[in-house]
């Protein structure tokens, strides 16, 4: 098996590079290229490492044909195109947690350092100046701090905020009043907060929701003397409103770590009194920087090599304990969804998906992912369990997933079921103590087949003779016959012969076959 193929194109702690090699993938690190010289070269790899350099976007994608995988050293991904990923089959992952602190830290240091103007203290000491009597700050003692966000960093900074003896007005839409409490802050909308706040902080994803949440208006709405700082995104504050109320004196002070343009090499803002920034430090330390590095090479090896998915933003997780077990589920699900879409006919528009027994217990979205990637094949080349919830949504296809935790016959067993014009029609399959996958029903006629390879389908009249009708025709067209099934639904009544042939069919052994005594259908099936 060739190894996977990863690039590295941002800078990253050098044990990122160490546990790709470690776990099979071949890796290369190349930082600073353009797009231009990005895309000349995506297209030989698997996986691609980042930080929030690199833009992965659609003319990037379109250049990685072979791309599996994308991995923030990191936890924003807004410089992702997730939903061009996402149609393209491509898992996207982060590391939510791996510099959480260490933002939530800086988000801290910042607010001292606007308390007391640290920044222009410092330059001005060494600039010779002894500026004592030109520094007057405020402590933080006693101070509300109104958090905006308050997921993993904003609850970080909340717990290190009351440390400090602060109070905290909290505003996320999605802060339960139990986690309030339990964080110890008050969950407030954010007029409350932008009322009572004498330092604001901001946590939060830049969307459409939480873009310019601090607009102009809202900055005016704070009380006088509120200093603010934003370690999260740019395009969170209005920041040509920031500095006007800034220079106004309405704003006592602002630090931002991070700016609408990135890099910000020159800024109206900057030079402004009290303002003080740092060019996107939030996660710049030597431990965050460790533990993204490692978490993210380990996932994306992880995917690569065993199929596990941790953190993805585009596909539920699978644990590398449970990707061994469902692994033969996965491929059990995929080809019940090609084969009910290469038998049934007409406007599919509704597809359910039944576990029962042992597949009952188990995680329910990769199984479903892999039969809409069967079912979806017909349609796309480059159709994989990731994009294919996408194009099947695209495509208006309803999808029902069913659990039953009973067993029946089989002790565990999948049904793929379709609505055509003609009522419902399902196939099913079972897993052998050896994990392989066996159909077992087709259409409601019991029968036992593995799906592999080239196979030949026939519904004819169940009478004597016809076996020997079907053999004699591919021995008279030199096709091999690997495997023979046969399933009837009742003595004399409808019945299927399932056989598996070394090569493609042609297009004349199907018509000849449609010409046998008592056929009713033929088709070909490609696994
Ligand atoms: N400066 C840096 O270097 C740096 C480092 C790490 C993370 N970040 C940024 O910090 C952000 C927060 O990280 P996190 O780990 O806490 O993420 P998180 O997902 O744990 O928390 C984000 C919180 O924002 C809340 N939220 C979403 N929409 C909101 C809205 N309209 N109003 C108020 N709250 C809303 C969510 O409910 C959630 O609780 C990241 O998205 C990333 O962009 C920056
Ligand atoms: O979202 C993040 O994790 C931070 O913005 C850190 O970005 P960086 O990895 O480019 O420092």
């Amino acid at each position: 098996m060739t190894k996977p193929k990863v690039l590295i194109s941002d800078k990253m702690d050098p044990n990122a590079a160490k546990i790709f090699e470690e776990r099979g993938c071949d890796v290369d690190v190349i930082t600073g290229k353009t797009p231009e010289e990005l895309k000349a070269m995506i297209g030989q790899y698997d996986g691609l490492a980042i930080r929030s350099s690199t833009k992965v976007t659609p003319e990037i994608l379109a250049a990685a044909p072979n791309l599996k995988v994308i991995g923030r050293a990191g936890i924003g991904v807004d410089n992702v195109d997730i939903p061009a990923a996402s149609a393209q089959g491509v898992v996207v992952m982060n590391t939510p947690f791996g510099n959480s602190i260490t933002t939530a830290e800086h988000a801290i240091a910042l607010m001292f350092a606007v308390a007391r103007q640290i920044p222009e203290a410092n330059a001005r000491t060494q600039n010779g100046e002894w500026p004592k009597n030109d520094f007057m700050g405020v402590e933080l003692t006693g101070k509300t701090l109104g958090l905006i966000g308050a997921g993993n960093i904003g609850s970080i900074v909340a717990s290190r905020a009351l440390g400090l003896r602060m109070k905290v007005v909290a505003y996320d839409p999605f802060l339960t009043p139990e986690r309030a409490i339990e964080m110890g802050v008050e969950k407030a909308d954010l007029g409350t907060l932008l009322e009572k706040a004498d330092f604001i902080t901001l946590h939060t994803p830049l969307t459409d929701e939480t873009r310019n949440i601090l607009s102009r208006e809202r900055l005016e709405q704070c009380k006088k003397g509120v200093r603010i700082v934003n370690c999260a995104r740019g395009g969170l504050i209005d920041e040509a409103g920031l500095k006007d109320l800034l220079d106004s004196g309405h704003i006592a002070g602002a630090a931002l770590d991070v700016f609408a343009k990135e890099p910000a090499k020159e800024h109206p803002l900057f030079g402004t009194p009290n303002f003080i920034c740092t060019p996107h430090l939030g996660a710049s330390t030597t431990e965050a920087q460790v533990n993204v590095a490692l978490q993210v090479a380990e996932q994306m090896a992880d995917y690569l090599v065993n199929g596990g998915v941790t953190n993805a933003l585009n596909m539920p997780s699978l644990s590398a304990e449970e990707a061994p077990k469902l692994r033969p589920y996965m491929a059990l699900a995929e080809k019940l969804g090609s084969l009910v879409s290469q038998l049934a006919h007409g406007n599919l528009t509704e597809i359910s998906i039944e576990r029962s027994g042992a597949a009952a217990e188990l995680n329910g979205k990769p199984i479903e992912g892999a039969v809409l990637a069967g079912f979806m094949r017909r349609y796309s080349d480059t159709v994989n369990m990731v994009n294919a919830p996408y194009l099947a949504k695209e495509r208006g296809l309803q999808v029902r997933s069913v659990r039953y935790e009973g067993e029946g016959v089989f002790n565990t067993l999948l049904r793929v079921t379709v609505a055509t014009s003609a009522g419902p029609r399902s196939v099913a399959g079972t897993l052998f103590a050896d994990k392989a996958a066996r159909l077992v029903e087709i259409f409601g006629i019991g029968v036992e087949a593995d799906l592999e390879g080239h196979m030949l389908y026939v519904v004819n009249e169940d009478a004597p003779g016809f076996i020997g009708r079907v053999g004699s025709l591919m021995g008279e067209h030199g096709i091999n016959i690997g495997t023979f099934h046969l399933g009837r639904r009742e003595t004399g009544g409808e019945a299927i012969v399932l056989l598996s042939v070394d090569a493609p069919i042609p297009a004349e052994v199907i018509t000849a076959a449609e010409k046998l005594q008592g056929v009713k259908l033929v088709k070909a099936l490609n696994f």
